[in-house]
């Protein structure tokens, strides 16, 4: 059937063909439904949406980065029938029965997330499947090599290339900005891609973001890690692993990770960039994605083998993430964190403890001193991180001379202080993250919480217990309104509760 195009001025990553509900009707399709339009030799696969009113009969509306890639004009007319689901949606319903897949159908399935080819629900499917039945080691090996298979690979011809990674989980976890520049300083490559924000209020890209661009290509990143030592680039805007970033965005928005994807999604990024010896960092604890020590392990025994698998080197540390790590959550707030023990300006000790901890780690597994944790000590009271940090940042595009204190920070606040005199019982993860989320992290990259006491510590009635930070107004009066129906710092004494009336915890 020929359509007259209706140029939607916008461009968008999935292809939608909008049609009127008598035109649909005629076709036989439903929204979500695939259809083929053909112009000359040009073909591309579109989802069914349906707006009357907007698109006439005989129009079809599409976007620009359809007509550009058609190569047609608004007004002009294509040929459109509607086409089957791929086989990879059987698969996906093969798993959501709880059935293993073969290694060719997890292939088809991550090839056709790679290219766009499986809708918002079928890919949700898939990821809940994940979820609700988990996957065998086989499976997940498969998924590993698919995702790296499916995308670009780097290779370097001189230097030690390492790598680390957090399965993430805990807020505040902003150490691979300590990290990168201590590897890179001690003549080891890094070449770091980084998620976005998965279940937290800023991810690694999104807080490298407040200083650099972290949309790099794969060759700026393989130009800038040979010329610097390291990079901090965004996974999502690069070719490598390219499947991982379109999974990622369906798992945002439920915050949750399941097991499979997440051992494929870290380690397909380190197989992808050759990396020779790997830490990850398994932050383990109450609110966090290992609730105790025995399932870090559990989880470290897999990345040892999926390593193994992969012909990597791989070492897991079991980290404390039963609080937020430092005193900053939110994408501005975590970069000026970082800056400031880059520095050496009075950093928070677990901040520094943890980065030194897993830095020290990779060093060793480099063969580069017998004493990590020492000799990446020195690296950063030396100075000669942040002079590293800097040589990265100026390489991103970003300003080399940044300080702390020159990072903006959102300016709407409103600081809780403590109700009782009493010590701090919790720092509540969980709710630490939505209260940030409500602040407007990580998008808006000044929102976040400042922490002033944590877990532990005693307090006064009166005392600051925590501020959050917003650029805008209604969403500081949201994330203050949320921070009162649920505190994430929870000030006890040793009364825990009154009946009927009161409550502290
Ligand atoms: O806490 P959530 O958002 O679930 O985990 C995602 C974060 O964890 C990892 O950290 P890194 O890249 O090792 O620094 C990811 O890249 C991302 O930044
Ligand atoms: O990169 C990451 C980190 C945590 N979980 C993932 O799925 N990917």
């Amino acid at each position: 059937m020929k359509f007259r195009v209706k140029l939607i001025p916008v461009r968008m990553d999935r292809s939608s063909a909008i049609m009127s509900q008598e035109d649909a009707e005629e076709l036989g399709v439903l929204v979500g439904d695939r259809v083929k339009l053909v112009f000359g030799k040009k073909s591309v696969i579109a989802d069914v949406q349906i707006a009357t009113g907007l698109i006439e009969r005989g129009e079809i509306g599409i976007c620009r980065t359809i007509t550009d890639y058609l190569e047609i004009e608004d007004g002009g007319e294509v040929e459109l029938y509607p086409v089957s689901k791929p086989a990879s949606v059987e698969y996906i319903r093969k798993k959501m029965d709880g059935h293993k897949l073969t290694k060719e159908e997890i292939f088809a399935i991550i090839k056709d997330i790679v290219n766009n080819a499986l809708n918002e629900i079928e890919l949700s499917a898939f990821v809940l499947s994940d979820y609700f039945h988990g996957m065998d080691f086989d499976e997940i090996e498969w998924t590993t090599r698919a995702m790296i298979d499916t995308g670009e690979t780097l290779t370097f011809e001189r230097g030690i290339v390492v790598d680390k990674h957090s399965i993430g989980g805990v807020p505040g976890n902003k150490i691979s900005l300590l990290i990168v520049p201590i590897i890179a300083a001690s003549g080891l490559l890094i070449p770091k891609t980084a998620s976005r924000a998965i279940t937290s209020a800023s991810g690694t890209a999104d807080t490298m973001e407040v200083l650099a661009n972290v949309s790099l290509s794969v060759d700026e990143i393989k130009e800038i890690t040979e010329r610097v030592g390291g990079v901090i680039a965004w996974g999502g805007a690069t070719n490598i692993a390219p499947a991982d970033d379109k999974i990622i965005r369906v798992e945002y928005p439920l915050s949750i990770d399941p097991k499979p994807q997440l051992l494929a999604s870290v380690m397909a990024k380190k197989g992808a960039i050759g990396a020779k010896h790997v830490v990850i960092d398994i932050p383990v604890g109450a609110g966090s994605k290992v609730p105790t020590v025995e399932k870090g392990r559990e989880l470290a025994n897999d990345f040892v083998e999926l390593g193994r698998r992969l012909g990597l080197n791989v070492t897991c540390v079991l980290t404390y993430g039963g609080q937020p790590v430092g005193r900053t959550v939110g994408p501005a707030l975590e970069a000026w964190e970082a800056l400031k023990a880059l520095e050496n300006a009075k950093p928070p000790r677990s901040l520094v403890e943890k980065a030194l901890g897993v830095a020290g780690t990779l060093l060793e597994m480099a063969g580069i001193t017998v004493n990590g944790i020492e000799h990446a000590r020195k690296i950063l009271e030396s100075g000669k991180a942040l002079e590293k940090f800097r040589e990265i940042v100026e390489a991103q595009g970003g300003d080399p001379n940044i300080k702390s204190d020159d990072v903006p920070i959102g300016d709407k606040t409103y600081q809780f202080t403590s109700p009782i005199d009493g010590a701090i019982a919790h720092v509540d993860n969980k709710r630490i993250v939505k209260v940030a989320r409500a602040a407007g992290a990580p998008k808006d990259k000044g929102a976040g919480i400042m922490l002033h006491k944590k877990g532990g510590q005693h307090v006064k009635v009166g005392d600051p217990l925590f501020t959050i930070y917003a650029e805008k107004e209604w969403k500081l009066d949201r994330a203050v309104e949320l921070a009162m129906r649920e505190p994430p710092v929870v000030v006890s004494g040793m009364v825990l509760e009154k009946y009927p009336s009161y409550r502290y915890i």
